[in-house]
């Protein structure tokens, strides 16, 4: 999925009242009014708000939302938006190709529900990479999913097979990389030192080849002690819970976590970090790219089952390819621009809370993730129809 056109944004900004009264530019900002404070009022001079924008001054609605109060984001626009339609043109893949990179002797639910999560939403295809013990396991839960039983714990290998075998990780799982649009780091993949090491290799992988990338679970823990990983990587999106984030702040900032700031402190953090986008999972899901900070705070479940943060690692990695398609596709220079990796976040904690909320109606106090994860397909038709 390549940007055909770089240099469609400069010719545009010259085109004047034209290309601001043009189709394109009405689906760009509609797009950052998605991302917009609302009400408008709230910001003077908000380009987005008036009646007459022009690009440039669309793109300071950015700048200016990263300071003072949290705004919510308009979400549905958002997965409205980014969501491509079921055509009969389209062939397996075309809806995206998702890899997991998670699961050890511990955890088996974690990749599997990240993994399985990616396809209820829409993704053709979703991959997982794990330990050859969680292989069988992850395989039993699902036959939906491919699974590959390559990664290796310390205890499996020998201090002198180390490095075969590290090679040996990566060139199988350097096969299918490019045919990735997201990989998840980080669900159940624990915290074995081997493994980290070869997981850390597949992350530079990853980002030599430009594959968008969410880091979750132990994947947080595998970057908060090697920030070179993602620093910079402006396709990289973290997915932090309360104690993932306290972690992160203390070691970029070196500072505790500070909730009367917390908008500039989540900011600063994304900036110190290169620019990268962080979503701060918690009562309310806080998302930046270290110009824009945004929220979703749609009510979804009181039940806080272990998993959730696991289906929305794989929901983000579906939305945040497909945003990056339809900017793509529509010729939206990202890196000037809305930023896809936003969107996806926007987009996959409104289906979460949706779907958290369905199940919670639906089975109260016995709700666990796979209720939820069986009605992200309704919270998805309930905004964005499929059609026939
Ligand atoms: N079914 C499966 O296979 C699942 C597997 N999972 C996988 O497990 C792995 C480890 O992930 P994790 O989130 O459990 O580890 P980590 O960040 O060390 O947190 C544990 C520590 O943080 C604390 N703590 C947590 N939340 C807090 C809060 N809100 N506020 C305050 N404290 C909080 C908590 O404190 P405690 O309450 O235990 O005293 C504890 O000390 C990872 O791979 C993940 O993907 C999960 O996805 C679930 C489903
Ligand atoms: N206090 C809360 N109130 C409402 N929703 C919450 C709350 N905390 C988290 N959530 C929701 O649950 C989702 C998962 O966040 P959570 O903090 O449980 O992640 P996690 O700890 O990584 O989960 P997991 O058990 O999968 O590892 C978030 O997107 C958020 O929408
Ligand atoms: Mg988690």
């Amino acid at each position: 999925m390549r940007n055909h056109c770089p240099h469609a944004w400069h010719q545009q900004q010259h085109r004047g009242r034209m290309w601001a009264a043009s189709p394109a530019f009405r689906r760009r900002l509609f797009l950052l009014r998605s991302l917009s404070p609302s009400p408008c009022a709230a910001l003077p001079g908000n380009a987005a708000c008036s009646s007459s924008p022009s690009p440039s001054t669309s793109i300071r609605v950015n700048a200016m939302s990263a300071s003072g109060p949290v705004y919510e984001a308009d979400a549905e626009a958002v997965v409205r938006r980014i969501t491509p339609p079921l055509d009969r043109a389209r062939h397996k893949g075309q809806a995206g190709k998702i890899a997991v990179i998670g699961g050890c002797r511990e955890y088996t639910g974690a990749p599997y529900f990240a993994a399985i999560s990616a396809l209820k939403v829409g993704a053709d295809l979703s991959h997982v990479f794990c330990t050859r013990d969680a292989a069988t396991v992850i395989k039993s839960y699902s036959p939906e999913l491919i699974v590959h039983p390559i990664l290796e714990e310390s205890y499996s290998v020998s201090d002198g097979e180390r490095e075969s075998v590290s090679s040996r990780i990566l060139t199988e799982v350097a096969k299918w990389m490019e045919r990735f649009d997201c990989i998840v780091v980080g669900p159940g993949l624990g915290r074995d030192s081997f493994l980290l090491d070869c997981v850390s290799n597949i992350m530079r992988h990853a980002r030599q080849a430009n594959i968008p990338t969410v880091v979750d679970g132990d994947g947080l823990f595998l970057i908060t002690n090697n920030l070179s990983l993602v620093e910079g990587n402006l396709l990289a999106i973290l997915t932090p819970n309360v104690y993932e984030y306290k972690r992160l702040v203390q070691k970029v900032l070196n500072c505790e976590v500070n909730e009367e700031n917390a908008s500039e402190q989540l900011t600063a953090l994304c900036q110190k970090i290169g620019g990268i986008t962080i979503m701060r999972k918690g009562k309310a899901d806080i998302i930046s790219d270290g110009k824009t900070v945004t929220q979703v705070s749609t009510f979804g479940s009181p039940r806080r089952c272990g998993g959730q943060g696991d289906i929305l690692s794989g929901s983000v990695a579906v939305f945040a390819s497909w945003a990056r398609h339809f900017l793509l596709t529509n010729e939206y220079p990202t890196e000037k621009s809305v930023n896809p990796m936003m969107l996806g976040c926007i987009a996959g904690s409104l289906l979460l809370r949706k779907a958290a909320s369905h199940a919670f109606e639906k089975n109260k106090r016995s709700t666990v993730t796979t209720d939820i994860i069986e009605l992200l397909g309704k919270s998805l038709e309930d905004i964005c129809p499929a059609g026939h």
